[in-house]
């Protein structure tokens, strides 16, 4: 396609097209139909309950898995086309369970991010060195760079792998849950970082009021479809929170940043439970 031709159809701007992805194991269906795109830029947050397909839609954007059908396009490419190498110049990934690094310091683990850049014998220069500095700063590690990468805290290693992701200066960046060992005050300023960064991003995030400040636009998933997607206010309904989470919520605007603020309702083991004499109690203007 020329560039006249992208501008035309609008998919100048487009990082990333998903088009009627299906990905199902021994006849079960996990991804079903799912379509969506990425603008440069943009930061797309991936939610859904347990289970929904989150990790195995970004696996599917990461090549970790082919889908059975659909298309996935990368800054107007098809991604089964373009080599390994290529791909790791433009997208950089942070999984939600990873590898053990032993005799690796975090330092080292962070300059792994500027392999894809390098040639085969080329070796870190003072620049390269002073990035990773800066990357472990960034992400409040900086103290911690010569450590023993395994003795580090959950919390700590999942920092190290972002400022990997950082150093890797990638166009693209799928991250699967990268709050889930984050105390709050991180989960806030590691999500604002990647934001920062000015590229796309694509995050699975269980938190929705995370995801609701974070995000320009959301994409919901449920058993493997996609069930809403579109900006916080669109998604973040409590009638949809009921119907795919099943809990009970009050959805108000953020006093701070305006978009969506969810308060959910408790006593789902009770016989009479407070989430419906909370429903009730909103009925009668309570
Ligand atoms: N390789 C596989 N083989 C068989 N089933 C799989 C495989 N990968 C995923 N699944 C199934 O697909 C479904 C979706 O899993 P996935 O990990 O994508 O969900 P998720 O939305 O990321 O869940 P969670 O929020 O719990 O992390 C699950 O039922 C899971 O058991």
């Amino acid at each position: 396609m020329t560039q006249n031709q992208q501008q035309r159809d609008g998919s100048m701007g487009e990082a990333l097209k998903v088009t009627r992805l299906y990905w199902s194991v021994q006849q079960q269906a996990i991804l079903s139909n799912v379509s969506f795109s990425l603008q440069q830029g943009e930061m797309l947050g991936l939610i859904g309950p347990n289970g929904a397909g989150k990790s195995s839609l970004l696996r599917c954007l990461y090549r970790y898995i082919s889908p059975d059908r659909g298309q996935i396009t990368l800054f107007g490419e098809d991604i089964s086309r373009i080599s390994q190498k290529h791909l790791a110049t433009k997208v950089a990934v942070v999984q939600q369970e990873t590898p053990h690094y032993f005799a690796m310091s975090c330092e080292q683990i962070v300059a792994m991010g500027l392999t894809p850049h390098k040639g085969l014998f080329e070796t870190d220069t003072q620049a390269d060195k002073h990035n990773v500095m800066k990357a472990l700063d960034k992400v409040g590690l900086a103290l911690k760079a010569s450590q023993q990468y395994e003795q580090l805290s959950g919390g700590e290693k999942q920092r190290a792998l972002i400022a990997r992701a950082i150093v890797q200066k990638p166009q693209l960046l799928i991250l699967d849950e990268p709050t889930n060992h984050l105390d709050i005050r991180y989960q806030i300023q590691i999500l604002e970082l990647v934001r920062q960064l000015g590229i796309s991003v694509i995050a699975s995030i269980h938190d929705l009021n995370l995801a609701s400040a974070v995000c320009d636009r959301l994409l919901l998933l449920n058993q493997g479809a996609c069930i809403a997607q579109g900006l916080p206010d669109q998604v973040l309904t409590e009638q949809i929170i009921g119907d795919v989470f099943g809990v009970c919520c009050q959805v108000n605007r953020h006093p701070q940043h305006g978009k969506p603020l969810i308060t959910y309702f408790y006593g789902y083991q009770d016989e009479h439970p407070h989430h419906q004499t909370r429903q009730q109690d909103n009925k009668e203007g309570i």
